[in-house]
């Protein structure tokens, strides 16, 4: 302590440091001038007294240092270096910065491109964990259930995607708008949370929600047990429309409600993955981008016309018509382009409570103005009735105890059936538009 004290104190053996200081900030000739304009404007004349002056003055200096006139060199701040243009259809044609400029970038181009959504440096990172089994294959890689290294019990699910398939294929705003877009979502109970996002020179990695005890995706579930009762449809239904409305609130449209995008945790609870399509919309706004998947697709968005928010909600119907019926409400399973979808000879679902076949009718009108197009609507619909939707947000139901009571197979052999859909998966007509603002 008393060292401390001792350094503190000025005038005793650190006199000569704080003078060096002072030499350093102020510059020997510039205190000189300071001393010799002081005793000049004091008219003092004797040798002995300028002296006697110099030295008290120094004495002065020494103790209030803080009163110490210092020059500091205030430099205007850098102007941040220039970001490199985004012009990335393919490592080729990436306008890298100059190699004269190259010093101004610490990091690589191809790290760079993907900040600062996926940082560099994290404290979380992928030695945190163990990777245990793959989940699934995306567009640009695969993800992984992996348990945390100090706590085993922990699960997530790790989205490893490459760096280069996601350049080649121009996506690089795709990737960095889902990790923006899932980031900043505040918690719901059936959304799944990214709780980190990372790069290294060749992967990107999110660490996400993994649903307890996981039996897998919608699709999968629907492959296996076949059509779910309407039971078990109704509480889905309603965790997703809860999830879609909660993110219309948030000002984000989805655009890719399917069956592979829902995973189910061990009592049957719904959460949403896979924000590739996703975009920030606020009320009110519409966009134009043809994407989705397309047998999902809303007539609106096949038009190429601009939609808003409410495609979300037909999606969804397409969605509980599959789990009942499995089958798609249009003809649509051999469709490879936006432009051939047909929206004609649809047919009520037969065999169902008169509640889920008017709430197919209304989803899946064509005409906006019959159209199902609202979590207000849907909410009071006939067919959610008997669900306290604040109990649902809770938990309280157990989707699980209804899954596999199916009482409607009469569609199963359809022509029309899944097994033999051809998968168009996140279509989008024209990837450019992932550049520009229109997306
Ligand atoms: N949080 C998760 N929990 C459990 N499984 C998951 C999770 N996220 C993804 N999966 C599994 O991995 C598969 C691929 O994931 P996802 O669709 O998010 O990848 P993607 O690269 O975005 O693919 P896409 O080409 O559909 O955009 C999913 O179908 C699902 O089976």
């Amino acid at each position: 302590m008393g060292n401390v004290a001792t350094r503190k104190r000025p005038g005793c053996h650190h006199t000569a440091r704080s003078d060096e200081n002072e030499e350093e900030e102020d510059g020997p000739a510039r205190k000189r001038l300071g001393l010799q304009k002081i005793i000049q404007k004091m008219n003092i004349r004797s040798k002995h007294h300028k002296l006697a002056f110099k030295s008290r003055l120094q004495k002065l200096k020494n103790c209030r240092p803080h009163l110490k006139r210092r020059t500091y060199k205030v430099e205007e701040a850098d102007p941040r270096p220039p970001l490199p243009r985004f012009i990335v259809d393919d490592y080729d044609n990436y306008e890298k910065p100059e190699t004269a400029n190259r010093k101004e970038f610490a990091i690589p181009w191809f790290e760079h491109l993907f900040l600062p959504e996926f940082p560099t440096r994290s404290v979380i990172n992928e030695k945190s964990f163990i990777l245990e089994r793959q989940l699934g294959r995306g567009s640009f890689g695969v993800v992984y259930c992996a348990s945390a290294i100090h706590d085993s019990e922990r699960k997530f699910a790790i989205k490893m995607q490459e760096k280069r398939e996601i350049i080649s294929k121009r996506a690089v705003l795709q990737v960095k708008r889902e990790a923006s877009i899932q980031r900043l979502l505040p918690a719901h109970p059936f959304i799944a949370r990214t709780y980190s996002t990372w790069q290294t020179r060749t992967h990107l990695y999110s660490l996400l929600q993994y649903p307890t005890g996981s039996t897998g995706d919608l699709f999968s579930i629907w492959r296996q047990r076949g059509s779910l009762s309407e039971a078990a449809i109704r509480l889905i239904g309603a965790e997703l429309a809860s999830a879609i409305d909660f993110l219309h609130r948030n000002d984000v449209i989805y655009r890719d409600v399917k069956l592979e995008n829902v995973v189910l945790d061990q009592w049957g609870h719904a959460l949403l993955i896979d924000f590739g399509l996703a975009k920030k919309l606020k009320p009110g706004c519409s966009t134009g981008t043809i994407c989705g998947t397309l047998q999902y697709m809303s007539p609106d968005v096949a038009s190429g016309h601009t939609y808003s928010h409410y495609v979300d909600w037909w999606s969804l119907g397409v969605l509980l018509h599959i789990l009942l019926t499995g089958i798609y409400p249009y003809p649509n399973s051999e469709a490879t382009h936006h432009a051939n979808l047909k929206f004609i000879d649809y047919s009520t679902p037969i065999g169902c409570s008169r509640e889920f076949a008017n709430l197919m009718d209304r989803m899946l009108a064509v005409s906006q103005t019959h159209r199902l197009c609202s979590f207000t609507v849907l909410h009071a619909h006939p067919f959610f009735r008997s669900i306290n939707f604040s109990k649902l947000e809770q938990k309280d139901y157990t989707p699980a105890s209804e899954i596999g009571n199916a009482e409607y197979d009469t569609y199963q052999q359809n022509d029309e059936t899944l097994d033999d859909a051809l998968f168009k998966e996140n279509y989008d007509f024209d990837r450019f538009d992932y550049f520009n603002d229109r997306f």
